[in-house]
């Protein structure tokens, strides 16, 4: 990209944006961010996801960066996974250390009793080897990915919280989110793990938080979104990058996708010193990702854990024939009345038919909860935690605003509408991931498909195929076959 494109860049990603007024180390609402916000604020480049037939209106779409901020406002714990850590050093020959606790670090007192007042009793899988590395003298280079909710944020939160000298009022490490939340909702962490060190500053670069120009920062850390970190290191002078020591580039996959952020990162990049320690996370992997990880970072030491492998082997897999959607409609109020189900999600192709099928639902007299693409953030963020509460016992929503949700007691997955991809094949890929949200953990769980044509059977044949796991009959209309059968 030439210099100019990725300026225009910029200007159109900051034109969308609208403006905020955020002083410095300003607290935030810690659990949503600012509420007036909508969700596509963030100027990024919607991604289009590969649904049936390709872009028809009301289909969803999927924000990455918006699905990592309701990731991160809807999770309450760390993400389970047994999976091992895989470790490549630099260096093989140097030991490799890892911890189990948090003392073993040798943190400042006040920066442990942050740690242990957030909760963490010991450092989670990523942590125990990242964290170790990441403290470790002479500063050495990390590239970290490992799934959201496994504790990324929170290493490099105490990194630089542990990295900085308080009495130098200058800034030393700098941190880049791809959206302006997002580094908010890091900002948070740091603030929160920070609590008892109140010598450390944090500043906030992101737009409309308008600072003098040529006035020298003094909080030690700064986060923000790249554009306005480069504008704050170059064009206002605010940052000196040839102090800056520590430099954490979070949610590298979300940022490559977000167009101008990826070279406006390494334009960041190349304004700081060779012994800047630099540090780089991500969810996912790509090869995109990965070569863009690898101009950022030289030399790094690299740390992995594989997401842990969704199953269909608790899952009890069904069809019901039907002919139009008021028919699946019977088939799924029939479904419902005879099952014990504590809750179940229902999987619709379009906005429109989650819209039509919950109201519905209600004039049936079921509570539903409706997760659709015109939400918010924040009130998609509401809408899950309600019905993870219990509030609501059916979840009607459209594939793309519920990757992610993990909700242990739904029991029930229907596939309202089947999952295809663009040639209007089976996606197994989103199969998975819509019926791997029940039976999990061991529990029992139950998928039922409806099937409204000759295609939609041959999706299941396709689905039945690939995963080599029969999908069954069933007539709901026959009750006493229904509760032999889900029994
Ligand atoms: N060692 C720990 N012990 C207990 N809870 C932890 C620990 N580390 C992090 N957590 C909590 O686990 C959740 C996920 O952590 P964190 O946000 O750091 O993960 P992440 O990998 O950065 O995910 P994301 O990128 O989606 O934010 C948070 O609620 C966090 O407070």
């Amino acid at each position: 990209m030439s210099e100019d494109s990725w300026a225009v860049a910029v200007d159109v990603q900051e034109a969308t944006t609208p403006s905020i007024q955020c002083g410095f180390s300003k607290k935030v609402d810690r659990v949503r961010g600012p509420r007036t916000l909508r969700g596509d604020i963030n100027g990024n480049i919607l991604l289009e996801k590969k649904e049936n037939g390709g872009g028809r209106k009301d289909e969803d779409k999927v924000d990455l960066a918006e699905q990592s901020l309701l990731n991160k406002l809807i999770r309450r714990s760390l993400v389970r996974n047994r999976n091992q850590v895989e470790v490549l050093q630099r260096d093989p020959t140097s030991p490799l250390y890892s911890v189990k606790t948090f003392e073993e670090l040798r943190l400042k007192p006040e920066l442990l009793r942050g740690v242990y007042n957030m909760g963490f009793n010991r450092p989670s899988r990523i942590q125990e080897n990242a964290l170790p590395m990441m403290l470790a003298q002479p500063p050495q280079n990390l590239i970290a990915q490992s799934q959201s909710g496994t504790g990324k944020t929170a290493a490099f939160s105490l990194a630089m919280l542990s990295h900085v000298n308080p009495a130098n009022k200058w800034t030393q490490c700098l941190c880049i989110a791809p959206t302006y939340e997002l580094a908010l909702q890091i900002g948070q962490v740091i603030e929160q793990m920070g609590k008892f060190c109140p010598e450390v500053k944090l500043a906030y670069a992101i737009r409309g938080n308008r600072i003098e120009r040529g006035k020298k920062l003094q909080e030690q850390i700064v986060i923000g979104t790249p554009g306005t970190v480069l504008d704050w290191c170059t064009k206002y002078k605010l940052i000196d990058p040839k102090k800056i020591t520590m430099f954490v580039l979070d949610e590298a996959d979300v940022m490559i996708a977000t167009q101008g952020h990826r070279d406006q990162s390494i334009r960041i990049h190349r304004q700081l010193t060779n012994d800047c320690q630099m540090l780089l996370f991500s969810a996912t992997f790509e090869d995109s990702v990965w070569r863009f990880a690898e101009q950022v970072v030289p030399d790094p030491n690299i740390i992995r854990l594989k997401r842990e492998e969704e199953t269909l082997d608790t899952i009890k897999q069904f069809y019901v024939l039907c002919k139009e959607k008021e028919d699946k409609f019977t088939a799924l109020c029939n479904l419902y009345g005879s099952l014990t189900i504590a809750q179940a999600m229902i999987f619709c192709h379009t906005r429109k038919m989650a819209a039509w099928l919950c109201a519905h639902l209600i004039k049936e007299g079921h509570q539903v909860a409706l997760l659709s693409g015109e939400m918010t953030v924040e009130q998609r963020a509401s809408v899950i935690e309600r019905f993870r509460n219990g509030k609501e016992k059916v979840l009607v929503t459209t594939n793309v605003c519920s990757r992610g949700i993990d909700v242990e007691q739904v029991s029930l997955v229907v596939n309202f509408d089947l999952p295809v991809d663009m040639d209007g094949n089976a996606d197994n890929e989103t199969y998975l991931h819509r019926i791997g949200r029940t039976g999990r953990f061991g529990r029992r769980g139950f998928a039922v498909n409806m099937v409204d044509s000759k295609h939609s059977m041959d999706i299941i044949n396709q689905i039945e195929m690939h995963f080599n796991r029969r999908i069954t009959k069933l007539d709901t209309s026959n009750l006493d076959e229904m509760e032999m059968l889900l029994s």
